[in-house]
């Protein structure tokens, strides 16, 4: 592993990230100093601006894998990129300014690898094997460093970093996730490898459990002995994704979330329902898995909303039934993929907020304190943008981002294409 020196200066960073909720931009300016157990970042200002409406519903079409043409691509890139750049300027406003920015940009489309991608590396994929082509690399007359390719994952994130350097002269550092990819991994979870760092404790396992769009986690076993390799993490499944989707659907999309869970609780969830829904292949995948929208979305859910008809359900009933999938996913994983239950499980993302999700998740793993990471000193909304900060800071120390555990990939790589900004003055 890489020596716990403290780096002298604090950098000041700022990280940037809009989720699969597509609900806005997260910006978190911090400090940050120290490299691995050493590392510690500072929270200076955090705060999330909303897309344009009209760029929110864009992006969610895309999302949902409506076609467009590459000229729209562009036009939707270069807006993301606008907006990020903004929200980098706003962060600042009142403090010094940042250094370096790392970008995640916006998810538009994700395919986790099938079977681990290359032959090199090993790992499961999400076993859509029949609907893809398998190809050959082109022949060339120097042999490669692979025997057989087997479909790699793909993934997108737009919102590119050199526009955001220049429109900041923020040196950017974007597309996190391509480098794991290449190799064989999902290129998600990535932030496994921060949560280690930040969040683990001597004594303790702890599962650092993020309810965004989709829900990930990271399963951090007490830091001793081996524990870096110990550390395992995946996407768990739907967070707020069906939930929010169910929600507009009730209200005509008059409301976008079900704030605090209050309708939920007023419901009683369909537990027949939730034990059909749960037999789903992804669940039963051991990890390292990832997956998105392209699973967990509006067809998901018509699929849930057509299965629930016949037990007639309130339309709080519903959201409890869908509330109930979200805890229940996330503590069959913990029972079926780990070695024990973790001593405790800190909750991040917006779904921490939610207090009836909370409230059923603390049912289903009566043993385990339920808690959110502000409790243990990290702000669990901003989370994911000062994961993104300390990856940009990572890339520029030249340490490697992911954790072959979490996103499957062969080896450790640095995460992540630096896109300088060019502070150009004119001398006479
Ligand atoms: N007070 C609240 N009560 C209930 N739910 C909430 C609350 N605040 C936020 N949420 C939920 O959290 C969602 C946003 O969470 P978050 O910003 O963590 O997702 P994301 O980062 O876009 O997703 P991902 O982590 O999958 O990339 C909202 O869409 C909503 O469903
Ligand atoms: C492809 C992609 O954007 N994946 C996200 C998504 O949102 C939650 C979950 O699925 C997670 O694996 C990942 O994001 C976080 C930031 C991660 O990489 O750790």
């Amino acid at each position: 592993m890489h020596s716990t020196e403290q780096t002298a200066v604090p950098t000041r960073v700022i990280g940037l990230i809009s989720g699969t909720s597509v609900d806005g931009i997260d910006a978190a300016l911090v400090e940050i100093t120290g490299k691995d157990l050493d590392l510690k970042v500072e929270l200076l200002a955090g705060e999330t601006y909303p897309y344009p409406p009209n760029l929110r519903d864009k992006i969610l079409a895309v999302c949902a894998g409506e076609a467009i043409s590459m000229a729209e691509l562009a036009e939707i890139d270069d807006a993301i990129a606008f907006a990020f750049a903004q929200a980098a300027q706003n962060i600042q406003i009142g403090h010094q300014s940042a250094t370096l920015i790392g970008s995640h940009g916006q998810t538009v489309y994700h395919r986790p690898p099938v079977n681990g991608g290359l032959e090199t590396g090993g790992t499961r994929g999400q076993g859509d094997e029949g609907e893809r082509t398998n190809y050959q690399l082109p022949i060339t007359n120097y042999p490669l460093p692979i025997t057989q390719p087997k479909p790699l994952g793909y993934t997108l994130q737009i919102g590119r970093g050199a526009l955001i350097a220049h429109l900041t002269g923020i040196t950017t550092v974007s597309n996190f996730r391509v480098a794991d990819i290449a190799i064989g991994g999902h290129g998600a979870p990535l932030v496994p490898r921060v949560d280690a760092y930040l969040l683990s404790h001597p004594q303790e396992a702890r599962c650092v459990q993020n309810i965004g769009g989709i829900g990930n986690v990271a399963y951090l076993p007490p830091r001793r002995d081996d524990w870096l390799e110990k550390i395992r993490g995946w996407d768990t499944g739907p967070g707020n994704s069906l939930l929010d989707l169910a929600v507009q659907h009730l209200t005509n999309s008059a409301k976008t979330y079900d704030k605090n869970g209050q309708w939920a609780a007023s419901g009683n969830p369909c537990h027949p329902l939730v034990e059909e829904w749960l037999t789903q292949d992804y669940f039963h995948l051991p990890p390292p898995k990832s997956t998105g929208r392209e699973l967990f979305g509006v067809a998901y859910l018509q699929q849930c909303l057509r299965d629930a008809e016949a037990y007639q359900l309130s339309a709080a009933d519903l959201l409890a039934t869908l509330t109930e999938l979200t805890a229940a996913t996330i503590a069959e994983s913990y029972r079926n993929f780990l070695p024990q239950l973790p001593d405790r499980i800190l909750l991040c993302g917006g779904g921490s907020r939610n207090l009836y999700l909370k409230q059923r998740l603390q049912s289903l793993l009566p043993s385990v304190p339920v808690m959110t990471t502000d409790e243990v000193g990290l702000n669990a909304d901003f989370k994911e943008a000062i994961a993104f900060a300390v990856l940009a800071y990572w890339r520029q120390l030249g340490i490697p981002g992911n954790l072959p555990s979490a996103t499957g990939a062969p080896h450790e790589v640095l995460l992540g294409e630096i896109s300088p900004a060019y502070n150009v003055s004119v001398s006479s």
